[in-house]
């Protein structure tokens, strides 16, 4: 089951996102990856992974993951947010964030839960996104 899986790093996260995606590359390489620009430059980068770059965040590459999420065409998202660090684009980070519990989106902003979920996404616990892909409600593209 190949699932759709976004990666996004604020600055001072993306050594720990990189260092992430290295340690599970083999379980990343099954799905299709997307990431903000920068995020996605340095993962491609530093490991044989293919991934959809969007727009930098700040211009306005959240808000193009956020429309994966709204159409529920997103099945988890890894959002490494600096929780030190304003950013000028907050708005559009908390509106991504949003939209996730908007459609019931796996999530982990810290890399503590990232590994969590990518485990269980290992062994298999998000067959219940494929069920969503197949029989979405009315109403939903
Ligand atoms: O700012 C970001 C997310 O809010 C990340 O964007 P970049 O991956 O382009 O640095």
């Amino acid at each position: 089951m190949s699932l759709q899986i976004a990666l996004i790093a604020h600055d001072r996260k993306k050594e720990e996102m990189v260092n992430f995606v290295i340690a599970y590359e083999s379980v990343f390489a099954n799905h299709q990856l997307y990431a903000t620009g920068t995020t996605g430059q340095k993962i491609m980068d530093s490991t044989q992974l293919k991934v959809h770059r969007y727009m930098s965040g700040p211009l306005g590459g959240d808000q193009q993951i956020g429309a994966l999420v709204a159409q529920n065409i997103l099945d988890l998202l890894i959002f490494l947010r600096d929780p030190l660090m304003a950013q000028p684009h907050e708005p559009d980070i908390i509106a991504l964030l949003r939209l996730c519990d908007v459609q019931g989106i796996p999530v982990a902003t810290n890399v503590a839960t990232a590994e969590l979920l990518v485990r269980a996404l290992d062994r298999g616990d998000f067959a219940w996104r494929e069920l969503v892909h197949k029989y979405k409600p009315e109403g939903e593209q």
